[in-house]
């Protein structure tokens, strides 16, 4: 039987407040995993489902380093969220992309180090590919819903996550444009991994917010500069995020996504944990059970 639209929301910098969701109703979920980065705020938007979590907690609390990536997307899952959308401030590493536009990120690069980045591990063995880490059926939509939202939209974007807090220096912005990168963050990875482990579609909605440190005549980046063009471009990101659900077809179409782990597990069954069996209920219960 096809399921139902129900769609996750992890709001970054300056989206803390939330989306604006119709019956609004605010839900302390617990996972295994540990603390997510706030209690989950589900509604709806034009007759879609949805669930909001602030991915740096109220009042921005966390930073990049100490979001519980794992704990927010197992608390999604087991809200029973069939698709994900990430809402991210990004640095620019290209002209093109200017403060103020959005870019559908299609493509990413992990600079981030020592974070969790796997619900997986000894005695539950799994690898799932990440060659196209967004789902192109999610993004195509929310790259119409953002132009419907009158905002200047760059469909594609390879977006360089590192570890922060700290901007880059001068010599790491110029040498993620020779890597090919578009925009800079800090929070895309692990996030976007496990959500492919939870076989949840992902899409990317980022905002530029500033031009790093590549530039040579210009200042570097200031978090404020930050906070400012966020505060200023908010309500356009939550129009947009309304633009999708209305764009939504009405019964949920199955992704290939959805099976991910169909063919991922390594551990013979008879070899496999049962602490993590159980940890991994929500995240691969379908193919557990
Ligand atoms: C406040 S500037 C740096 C901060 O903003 C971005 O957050 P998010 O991706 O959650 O919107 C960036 O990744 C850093 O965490
Ligand atoms: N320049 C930048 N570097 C890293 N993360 C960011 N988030 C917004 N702007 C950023």
């Amino acid at each position: 039987m096809a399921r139902s639209w129900h769609i996750g929301v992890i709001g970054g910098s300056g989206l803390a407040e939330g989306l604006g969701l119709d019956n609004a109703q605010e839900i302390a979920v617990e996972s295994p995993f540990g603390a997510p980065s706030g209690p989950v705020t589900q509604g709806w938007l034009g007759g879609v489902k949805f669930s909001f979590l602030p991915r740096h907690g109220r009042g921005h609390a966390l930073p990049p380093s100490a979001v519980n990536f794992r704990a927010n997307i197992d608390a999604l899952k087991r809200c029973g969220v069939t698709d994900l959308l990430s809402l991210s401030a990004v640095g620019s590493l290209q002209e093109a992309y200017a403060p103020g536009q959005f870019v559908a990120v299609d493509q990413l690069i992990d600079r981030t180090q020592g974070r969790v980045g796997s619900f997986f591990g000894p005695g539950l063995v799994a690898h799932v590919s990440l060659a196209d880490p967004v789902c192109p059926r999610l993004a195509e939509l929310l790259i119409q819903a953002a132009r419907q939202a009158g905002g200047m939209v760059h469909p594609t974007g390879t977006y360089v996550a590192i570890e922060g807090p700290q901007f880059s220096t001068r010599a790491e912005s110029r040498l993620y444009r020779q890597w090919g990168a578009d925009v800079i963050g800090m929070t895309a990875f692990p996030e976007v991994r496990l959500a492919r482990e939870a076989e949840l579609p992902y899409a990317m909605l980022a905002m530029v917010t500033d031009y790093d440190a590549w530039r040579e005549d210009a200042a570097g980046v200031e978090a404020a500069e930050v906070f400012a063009i966020m505060k200023a471009n908010a309500a356009l990101a939550r129009e947009a995020v309304r633009a999708f659900a209305a764009l939504l077809p009405s019964e949920r179409v199955a992704s290939p996504i959805d099976t991910t782990l169909d063919t991922a597990l390594a551990t013979a069954p008879a070899a496999r944990d049962s602490r993590m069996m159980a940890m991994l209920d929500a995240v691969a219960g379908r193919v557990l059970r």
